[in-house]
C-alpha cells in the first residue's frame, strides 16, 4: 500500500508542496509538509537532509535560531548534498550571530503543582482524596479535607495515548508535546514522529516494534480512538511481559486490584495494566472485532500471535475497547497555528458573557485515577492537560467527606437536562441524577443575577480574556477563586456560573503556548 512504504517520490513531492507554504509565509503548513517528507524519506536518502535544511530555514525566519541550528545539524548528518552546504554554512553562521535575539518559549507552569501532600502510594494526587463505593456510584472519589476553588488535586500521567489521525505530525506520538514541530520521523514506517531519542526508545521498546510494521493501517482504517487505544494497551502490556501472551494472561487472571488506590506500593507499570484491566466496562458496547482479525493477519508476528491466541486476543481487546468508552479521556490543547480554527470567541448569554474554549482535542489517554471520578452536570472539579498530562483543579468549594464530580462534557449551563440525561445515558450508561438534574437548574441564559459587585467582576472577567496574557489570567485565576469562594451561597446564578466558566478559561491561558506558527 502506497502510505505504508517509504517513498524518495512521495517524499520529494511533498517537501515541494512544502516549499510552495514556505515561499507564500504559510510556515505551519510548510513545516507539516516537511515532518510528512521526512517521515517518507527513504533511509540513507539526500531526501532527509533536505526536509531538516528546509526545516531549519523556517525555524530561521521565525527567530527560532536554537531550533535552526539544530536543524542544520540534522541536515548535515542526514544526506544534505555536499554541493549546498554553503547555504546552510551562512544560515549556521547568521544564527549564531542572532542567537541573543532568539525567541524563547518560556511557559509558567508553577500553577500547577499539588496544593497538597501527594498520596504515598501514588503520587500523583493529593492525600486527602479516598476511594469509596456504594450502589447508586459505583466507585468514586471523596476528600476528607474541605477543599478550596483553585487547588490542584491531581496532576496525573496516562498509562497509554493514542494521537489522532490529523496530528501525527504535530505532536510526539509518545508523550505528545509539540515542541514547535521538531520533531522527528521513526525509520522504519511514515505515520509516527518522536520529540526525541528518549521517547523514540521508550515507544519502541514498549508497543511500536508491534505497531510499526501495521502503523498505516492503524490509522487509517476504521478502528476507532478506543479500539487504538486498547491495542496499544495490549501491546504494552505484553512488551511488560517478555511478549510472552501466557505469563500476560496469567498474571491476569492470578491477579486483581479494585482499584489504584487499593495498590499500597508504589505503582508499576504491571499493577497499572491490572488497575487499566479493573476500570468499568459494558459487555453490550458493540466491539467490530473483524476489524481486529483483518489487522493481525498483515505482520508475520502478529499473525502468530493471533494464530495461537486468538480467542484471549480479542477478549483483551474486546474489554478494553469496551473500558475505554465509558472511561478514556480525550486531551485538548491549543492549536499551534496562529490564528488557528480555533481561537475563543465571546459569546453573549443575555447581558452575561461565555466564553467559548480556545482548545480542541488532539489525543485519547487512560489515566488511572481519574477514571475514579464520578460526572455532574454541575462539576466541582475542571480539567486542563499539559501535553499529556492531565490536572483536576477545584472550581468550587468541597466541604469535608464530599464526592469529587467532573463534568463529561454535559454541562447545565447549556445543554438542556433532557438531552443530557439522554446523552449520559447513550454514552455512559447511568442515570444522571446530580444536584442539577434533580432540582433542574436552568440553561445560564434563564439564570438570576443575585449578586450585583461578584457579576460586575464576571462581566469584566469575560471581556478581558480575549486579550489576557498568561501571567494575567494567573493573577485573575486568584481573585475568580476568591469570588466563587465567597459567594457561593448564590450558585447558580448567572454571576458564580459565568466566573466558573473564566475560571476554566484562565487555565487554558495559563497552557496557551507564546509562540505560535504563522
Ligand atoms: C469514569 S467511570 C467513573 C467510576 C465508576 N463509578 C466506577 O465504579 O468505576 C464512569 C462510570 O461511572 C458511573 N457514573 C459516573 N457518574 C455517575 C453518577 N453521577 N451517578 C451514577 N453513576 C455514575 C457510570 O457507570 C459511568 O459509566
Amino acid at each position: 500500500m502506497e502510505h505504508c512504504l517509504k517513498s524518495s517520490a512521495k517524499s520529494t513531492k511533498l517537501r515541494e508542496i512544502g516549499n510552495k507554504f514556505y515561499a507564500d509565509k504559510n510556515f505551519f503548513d510548510a513545516i507539516l509538509k516537511y515532518n510528512e517528507s521526512l517521515c517518507y524519506a527513504e533511509n540513507g536518502s539526500d531526501n532527509m537532509g533536505l526536509a531538516y535544511a528546509n526545516r531549519s530555514a523556517v525555524y530561521f525566519e521565525m527567530k527560532l535560531y536554537e531550533k535552526s541550528l539544530r536543524n542544520i545539524e540534522l541536515a548535515r548528518a542526514n544526506n544534505y548534498p555536499e554541493k549546498n552546504y554553503e547555504i546552510l554554512k551562512k544560515r549556521e553562521s547568521k544564527c549564531q550571530e542572532l542567537m541573543k535575539n532568539s525567541l524563547k518559549t518560556a511557559t509558567d507552569l508553577s500553577f500547577f503543582k499539588l496544593s497538597y501532600e501527594p498520596n504515598k502510594d501514588y503520587p500523583s494526587i493529593a492525600n486527602c482524596l479516598k476511594l469509596k463505593s456504594d450502589k447508586k456510584y459505583g466507585r468514586h472519589i471523596i476528600t476528607n479535607k474541605a477543599l478550596a476553588v483553585g487547588d490542584v488535586i491531581a496532576i496525573e500521567e496516562p498509562v497509554c495515548t493514542v494521537l489522532q489521525e490529523e496530528f501525527l505530525y504535530q505532536r510526539c506520538s509518545h508523550c505528545l508535546k509539540s515542541n514547535l514541530l521538531d520533531l522527528m520521523p521513526c525509520s522504519l514506517c511514515c505515520q509516527v514522529m518522536f520529540c526525541s531519542n528518549i521517547c523514540l526508545q521508550n515507544a519502541y521498546n514498549s508497543y511500536h516494534r508491534f505497531e510499526c510494521p501495521v502503523s498505516a493501517i492503524i490509522t487509517t482504517s476504521f478502528l476507532n480512538a478506543n479500539m487504538r487505544m486498547a491495542l496499544r494497551t495490549f501491546f504494552c502490556a505484553l512488551a511488560i511481559f517478555d511478549d510472552s501472551l501466557e505469563k500476560l494472561m496469567t498474571f491476569l487472571t492470578e491477579n486483581n486490584l479494585n482499584s489504584i488506590l487499593d495498590c499500597k506500593a508504589e505503582l508499576n507499570f504491571k499493577q497499572k495494566i491490572l488497575a487499566i484491566n479493573s476500570l468499568i466496562f459494558d459487555e453490550s458496547i458493540d466491539v467490530n472485532v473483524i476489524l481486529f482479525d483483518e489487522l493481525f493477519q498483515l505482520n508475520d508476528k502478529l499473525k502468530e500471535m493471533w494464530i495461537s491466541h486468538r480467542d484471549e486476543i480479542i477478549t483483551f481487546l474486546k474489554k478494553h475497547t469496551q473500558i475505554g468508552s465509558l472511561n478514556y479521556h480525550e486531551i485538548y490543547g491549543w492549536p499551534l497555528k496562529k490564528g488557528g480554527l480555533y481561537d475563543p470567541e465571546m459569546e453573549n448569554f443575555k447581558g452575561t458573557l461565555a466564553y467559548r474554549r480556545g482548545v480542541s482535542s488532539f489525543a485519547n489517554g487512560s489515566y488511572l485515577f481519574c477514571s475514579l471520578v464520578n460526572h455532574s452536570c454541575a462539576p466541582n472539579v475542571a480539567k486542563v492537560f499539559i501535553d499529556d498530562k492531565i490536572i483536576m483543579i477545584v472550581q468550587r468549594p468541597i466541604k469535608a467527606g464530599s464526592q469529587i464530580f467532573d463534568n463529561y462534557g454535559y454541562s447545565f449551563t447549556n445543554i438542556p437536562r433532557e438531552i443530557r440525561q439522554m446523552e449520559l445515558q447513550k454514552h455512559y450508561r447511568f442515570t444522571c441524577n446530580c444536584e442539577a438534574c434533580s432540582e433542574n437548574f436552568g440553561l445560564l441564559p434563564s439564570l438570576k443575577v443575585v449578586d450585583k459587585i461578584a457579576f460586575r467582576h464576571a462581566k469584566k472577567s469575560c471581556q478581558e480574556l480575549a486579550n489576557m496574557t498568561q501571567k494575567q489570567a494567573k493573577q485573575r485565576i486568584k481573585e475568580i477563586s476568591g469570588i466563587i469562594q465567597k459567594n457561593f451561597d448564590n450558585f447558580p446564578s448567572v454571576e458564580i456560573c459565568s466566573l466558573a466558566e473564566s475560571f476554566q478559561a484562565c487555565m487554558e491561558i495559563m497552557l496557551k503556548p507564546e509562540i505560535l506558527i504563522p
